[in-house]
């Protein structure tokens, strides 16, 4: 079975920053493989727009390269990227000058669907509002795309709307987390509310505790002088975490509408507590040298450039949420960078039922667990007891109700589009259910700021820890002491 491709009209779609890395690893990888699944209709145009001077022919050639690299060689066929190369315009725009704008307003076709996609930095996302709108180009249904990091706190997010506000309404605006592109972040939606199994039990009588964990083996090599100034908190937990947790803990909402969704997102984000420190651990990781590498791998130090960095690699927390589903239910999150696997799941562990009938098997009683693997090997597992086979009495054993989507759906299941491009779509279509709306992050925010001026203020330093491993030891204690215990990363 082949998953069924819904197409898209016709569309110019400008990306700024079209020589960056960004849009050379995914935009246009990521295009071309839309393409090749037939959803591009034939008359899409896609104009990078970047300072760079360079041709037509020349900015083809670059994304050439661009599909030879990040394409899988499977899909790499000849006719095939010629056609998608052909849909490839370029213009010399810098974002804070005036020239460029009217060849770049020549090609855009009025009468189809225009999408215009910051790839830049965020400093100059209001420079490009402005000079769409003073230029005559971007009209009233067009939609602009904007990148992470949307804001480094509260008030600097707030000035990023306003900026774009300015110029676009709020229906015009996509703010992507690329989280929420991911397939299995969706199922999350669809098992949730397509399902009545889950619902009656989805709440704090029932749930003992949630496990988020966003798990890389990757450091912050080469992006170290951005990475320094975000650190783990702003980077995963303010966006990609906080996203999972509201899939988790949301109300229902009445329908899959955008505005709907991000309502009962957006509750959620009010209703998260305050953290107190002893309910946050920090770590940085420290050098390795890999049994199975010639050269040693920097510690985050190194990575960083600054001896003194307090910016934590890694982040484990308790968080509350102050409502009547959730009131005593903690969800604990955690993530990090040189870690032991890359690995990004979602644990539900329940209660034990209110009274066990089975004598004999105290003390090998497990609670059921859901456990939603995002990635790798995107599945899903519930955890459940059953008798242990033979005649040993009524011994009680642990078993796994294994679904691996790929294995579910076969084809279907492994030729997903990755987040980028799905999320392309959906502008595309006019669709922002995935997308974060300003409120949204503005709340994120408002949460997140407290806690990382705290650290400041108090000049608390993270807690070094080996690469290769499941993070500090404290973070473990965080759970031990509450009687729990982290899922192993593997
Ligand atoms: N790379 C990644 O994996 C991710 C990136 N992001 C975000 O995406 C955005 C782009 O990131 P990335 O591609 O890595 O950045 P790069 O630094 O690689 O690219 C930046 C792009 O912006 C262009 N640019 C810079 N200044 C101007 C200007 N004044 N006018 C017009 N264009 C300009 C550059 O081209 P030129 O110099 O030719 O003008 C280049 O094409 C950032 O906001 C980043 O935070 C978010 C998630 C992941
Ligand atoms: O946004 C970001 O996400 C990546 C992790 O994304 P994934 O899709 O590979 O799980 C992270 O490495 C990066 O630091 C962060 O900016």
């Amino acid at each position: 079975m082949v998953s069924r491709i819904i197409p898209v009209d016709a569309f110019d779609l400008v990306i700024f920053g079209a020589t960056g890395d960004l849009a050379n690893r995914k935009i246009f990888p990521g295009l071309f493989r839309r393409f090749l699944a037939g959803q591009m209709p034939d008359e899409a145009r896609l104009i990078g727009a970047a300072r760079t001077e360079q041709s037509r022919e020349e900015f083809q050639t670059q994304i050439r390269a661009a599909i030879k690299e990040f394409v899988a060689p499977a899909k790499q066929d000849a006719t095939q990227i010629d056609a998608f190369i052909e849909r490839l315009h370029y213009v010399s725009i810098d974002a804070r000058g005036e020239a460029g704008w009217s060849e770049l307003k020549s090609l855009i076709r009025p009468e189809v669907i225009n999408a215009f996609y910051f790839s830049v930095a965020p400093a100059l996302f209001g420079d490009l509002a402005e000079r769409l709108k003073t230029h005559g180009i971007a009209g009233n249904d067009a939609r602009i795309v904007v990148e992470k990091p949307f804001g480094r706190d509260l008030a600097s997010a707030r000035k990023l709307n306003a900026a774009l506000a300015e110029h676009f309404e709020e229906h015009q605006i996509y703010r992507i987390d690329h989280y929420l592109g991911k397939e299995t972040v969706q199922n999350l939606m669809a098992v949730r509310f397509a399902n009545i199994l889950f619902e009656p039990i989805w709440n704090s009588q029932y749930i003992d505790h949630v496990q988020i964990t966003v798990a890389e083996t990757v450091g912050v090599g080469g992006r170290g002088s951005y990475y320094d100034k975000s650190g783990a908190m702003r980077d995963m937990v303010q966006n990609h975490l906080m996203q999972l947790l509201c899939m988790i803990a949301m109300e229902p909402p009445y329908h899959f509408d955008p505005n709907a969704v991000r309502d009962e997102k957006l509750k959620v984000i009010r209703a998260l507590q305050p953290v107190p420190p002893q309910d946050i651990v920090r770590g940085q990781y420290l050098g390795w040298h890999r049994d199975d590498q010639e050269k040693p791998m920097p510690g985050y130090l190194e990575d960083s450039e600054d001896p003194n960095s307090k910016t934590e690699s890694y982040i484990a927390m308790k968080v509350h949420i102050a409502n009547w589903r959730w009131k005593n239910t903690p969800f604990y999150l955690r993530t990090g960078k040189r870690l032991r696997a890359r690995t990004s799941e979602i644990a539900i562990t329940f209660k034990e039922p209110p009274h066990s009938i089975f004598d004999e098997a105290e003390g090998s009683w497990q609670p059921n667990q859901l456990v939603i693997r995002l990635q790798p090997n995107e599945g899903m597992n519930l955890k459940m007891m059953i008798k242990e086979p033979g005649p040993g009495g009524m011994r009680l054993k642990q078993v796994p109700l294994d679904m691996s989507f790929a294995q579910a759906l076969g084809e279907e299941g492994t030729d997903m589009p990755d987040a980028y491009e799905r999320l392309i779509m959906d502008v595309i279509r006019g669709n922002q259910t995935l997308f974060m709306r300003g409120d949204e992050v503005e709340a994120a925010w408002a949460w997140t700021d407290p806690i990382i001026q705290g650290w400041e203020e108090r000049g608390d330093t993270p807690s070094p820890y080996d690469s290769g491993t499941t993070g500090p030891d404290d973070a473990l204690m965080l759970m031990h002491r509450d009687g729990r215990r982290w899922r192993h990363i593997k």
